[in-house]
């Protein structure tokens, strides 16, 4: 059983997680919460490692279904070694993507299937899904845009595909959030950062005041 409240944050390339996900660590820690961040694919060793072989540029042979399995594989490692024991902690885990993502780009965009990619996860994660998914919804070429005019960062295997690509990303996001709604928030990710960490953490801390 769960102490803490496990947060993922979701959405398309640019949509402005990793940026938000520090501001929002900030203000809960403010508020007097034991916050820990972390991302996926990576946040460990092994997972970093499986993350460089996932989104080297070179890799264009690998087939969609490898993609998925590693994708699976450094969630179970992440999860067993880093979340679960600061969940047992009592903390809130911030976590910049996780199962959703492979729902949406493998199952959806790569059209491996929601369901068959689900199943595979199940297998990864077990029953640890998010208490709340914090989905970043902006459109693939408002977050495209701004990741052109990021100079300094790393341009990765799937940054690269195209934007048809992207776009069914989105879709798969929509998607998830009719299938989800409970668990899946949404957040306009084109507004300032300032709104964007605002409205997250009225919704992060509504749920950590019913918490205690
Ligand atoms: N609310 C915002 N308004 C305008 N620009 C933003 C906002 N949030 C982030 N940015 C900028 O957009 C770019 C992408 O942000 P960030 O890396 O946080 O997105 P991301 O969702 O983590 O992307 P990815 O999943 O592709 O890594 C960065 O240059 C960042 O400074
Ligand atoms: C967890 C996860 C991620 N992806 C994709 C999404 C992004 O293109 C990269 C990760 O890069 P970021 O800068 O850290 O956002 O990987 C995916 O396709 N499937 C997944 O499960």
């Amino acid at each position: 059983m769960n102490k803490g409240l496990f947060i993922t944050l979701e959405g398309p390339e640019g949509a402005g997680k990793t940026t938000a996900s520090v501001e929002i660590k900030k203000k809960l820690e403010a508020l007097g919460y034991d916050v820990m961040l972390t991302r996926e694919p990576g946040g460990i060793k092994i997972a970093e490692k499986i993350r460089e072989v996932i989104l080297d540029p070179s890799h264009t042979e690998m087939d969609s279904r490898t993609e998925a399995l590693l994708y699976a594989a450094a969630r179970r490692q992440h999860l067993a070694e880093k979340v679960k024991p600061a969940l047992d902690a009592g903390k809130v885990v911030l976590c910049d993507r996780f199962i959703d993502s492979s729902l949406a780009y493998q199952g959806y965009a790569r059209g491996l299937g929601i369901d068959e990619v689900w199943s595979i996860n199940q297998f990864a994660i077990g029953s640890m899904m998010p208490d709340c998914t914090l989905y970043f919804d902006i459109s693939p070429e408002d977050g495209l845009k701004r990741i052109e005019q990021n100079a300094g960062r790393e341009v990765n295997r799937l940054d690269l595909e195209g934007m048809a690509f992207h776009q069914k990303v989105y879709e798969g996001y929509q998607i998830l959030q009719e299938r989800f709604p409970d668990r899946m928030r949404r957040i306009d990710a084109s507004a300032s950062l300032k709104d964007v960490t605002a409205e997250a953490v009225g919704i992060l801390s509504d749920m950590l005041k019913n918490q205690h």
